[in-house]
């Protein structure tokens, strides 16, 4: 793993020193009445350009002041936007396991933003606290298989974006009557001025970099190949029309996986997906590299993908345009594809939405490629984002069609817990912006222990082994971030 250490720079603008912070801090304290008991004060500071997951790597290792080596944590990227971002320790949170997980969760974040104070040294737009979310699949899930809330959402205590030029940190300060404003103002100053001057040291990266040299035990679901041909039998009997089966494998180390290893290798093999890991400060950590955008709303446009249909990359130029030709002229690649961009329009519409369908495209990553159609509208209403995740979750892309039916065919089929394997995860920020993606290609690493998932879709015309070369292939990816392929 490599470490981050601070570096002191030869000059450092940072605007808030423990006196001015006090000053500052006070005077919103005061602010406090019966009303509104508390609020939280919330700070940016612009920093020279920091990697969030050196900060990551450091947080990892390093104790710093008020917060815990253990903390919870989101990180974000898409390297296409340059954009990175990391949600660090825990201000205000929500955990649910109910069903009406979204619109509870819906109001803890417009409550959550409420109390917040913004305090802008700089007017980017970027500067905006987020509220960063995971939703597992289902409503109710086993916390024994799968150690998270089905609805985890939290305001981060630190808050790092980074930016095409610089990189931007954002405290998240709770105050009500009983905080101590001198040591809040001194443990934040200190923060400030040590996360500015985190930097990778190149030597001790590489000297610290682990190498996996252990025989690790791998284990998949048995039983898949029969799951999709007794799955064809109703859709031949019309029970329904698609039907996503994943499976799971079980990968068992000698030491204990690296996150961040496993997130630099994700960044490096796909740059064209969302870098993720949702982390619940319990050593359970569930990472991926998402090419499914569920929603992208910036400034009122919407942005959502139908992504389903699927082949491998070819090894030369020619096979691979082959294969992609291949893909956008299979009849059942299309009909698995059609079904989702038909869902997608049908939700939008339901919003009161008008959406417009781009053509279709094929997707092509490292390892795979898809049949690709972005779906995009303008929202006129103040529609909020969590609304369009719970109309658009989930789609047929991971679920099948009808989503009611099967829903409860995967129940059926699969004997394991789903999790946030092909639910929505992201972020919302205070201005409602938000994106969030379906966790697909991912993992949950826990220790020494690593669950991959993979699925894929059940049409007319699909045959068993197919589908499970299909899940193979998609394992890959992660398997090649943690090192075993
Ligand atoms: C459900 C997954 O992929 C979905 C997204 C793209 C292509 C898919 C397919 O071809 O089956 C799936 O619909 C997964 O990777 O676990």
């Amino acid at each position: 793993m490599s470490v981050a250490t601070p570096i002191i720079p030869e000059t450092t603008n940072i605007g808030y020193d423990q006196h001015r912070l006090e000053q500052l801090l006070l005077t919103h304290k005061a602010t406090l009445n019966r009303k509104k008991q508390s609020i939280i004060v919330s700070l940016s500071q612009i920093t020279p350009k920091i990697d969030p997951l050196s900060i990551l790597a450091f947080l990892n290792c390093e104790k710093i002041n008020n917060f815990s080596k253990d903390e919870i944590y989101f990180y974000w990227e898409n390297q296409g936007k340059t954009e990175a971002i990391l949600g660090y320790g825990v201000t205000e949170s929500c955990q649910l396991n109910t069903s009406d997980r979204f619109i509870k969760s819906q109001n803890f974040v417009k409550n959550c933003f409420e109390k917040i104070v913004k305090i802008n040294e700089h007017h980017s737009s970027n500067s905006f606290p987020h509220i960063f979310c995971g939703f597992t699949f289902f409503s109710e899930t086993n916390q024994l298989e799968f150690p998270f809330s089905s609805a985890f959402t939290f305001l981060p205590k630190l808050q790092v974006i980074k930016q095409k030029r610089n990189s931007l940190l954002i405290f998240n300060l709770l105050i009500d009557s009983k905080t101590d404003i001198k040591k809040l103002a001194y443990q934040t100053s200190t923060n400030i001025k040590l996360i500015s001057q985190i930097k990778i040291d190149p030597k001790i990266s590489n000297l610290e970099k682990k190498s996996i040299e252990t025989t690790p035990k791998f284990q998949m679901i048995q039983g898949f190949e029969s799951s999709v041909a007794s799955a064809l039998k109703s859709i031949e009997a019309k029970h329904f029309q698609k039907l996503v089966l994943a499976n799971a494998l079980d990968l068992t180390n000698s030491q204990e996986f690296s996150i961040i290893e496993c997130l630099k290798n994700l960044r490096k093999y796909y740059p064209d997906c969302y870098i993720f890991a949702i982390n619940n400060g319990k050593n359970n950590c569930f990472v991926g590299a998402s090419p499914e955008r569920l929603i992208n709303l910036k400034n009122r446009q919407l942005l959502t993908d139908a992504l389903a249909g699927s082949t491998s990359r070819g090894k030369t130029k020619l096979e691979d345009y082959y294969l992609a030709q291949k893909l956008l002229k299979s009849s059942k690649e299309r009909r698995e594809h059609q079904v989702v961009i038909e869902f997608i329009v049908q939700r939008l519409i339901n919003l009161g939405l008008i959406p417009q369908i781009s053509p279709l495209k094929v997707l092509k990553l490292s390892n795979i490629q898809h049949l690709w159609t972005p779906i995009y509208t303008q929202l006129n209403a103040n529609i909020h984002p969590l609304e369009i995740v719970a109309k658009l979750h989930p789609t047929p892309a991971v679920s099948g069609f009808p989503t009611g039916i099967t829903c409860q065919e995967i129940k059926h089929y699969e004997t394991f817990e789903r999790g946030f394997y092909a639910a929505p995860l992201g972020w919302i920020d205070y201005n409602n912006n938000s994106e969030f993606i379906v966790g697909i290609r991912s993992a949950l690493i826990s220790g020494n222990h690593a669950r991959l998932y993979a699925g894929a879709g059940i049409v007319e015309g699909s045959q068993p082994e197919q589908e499970l070369a299909e899940i193979k292939l998609k394992f890959q990816g992660l398997l090649k971030a943690l090192s075993y392929s």
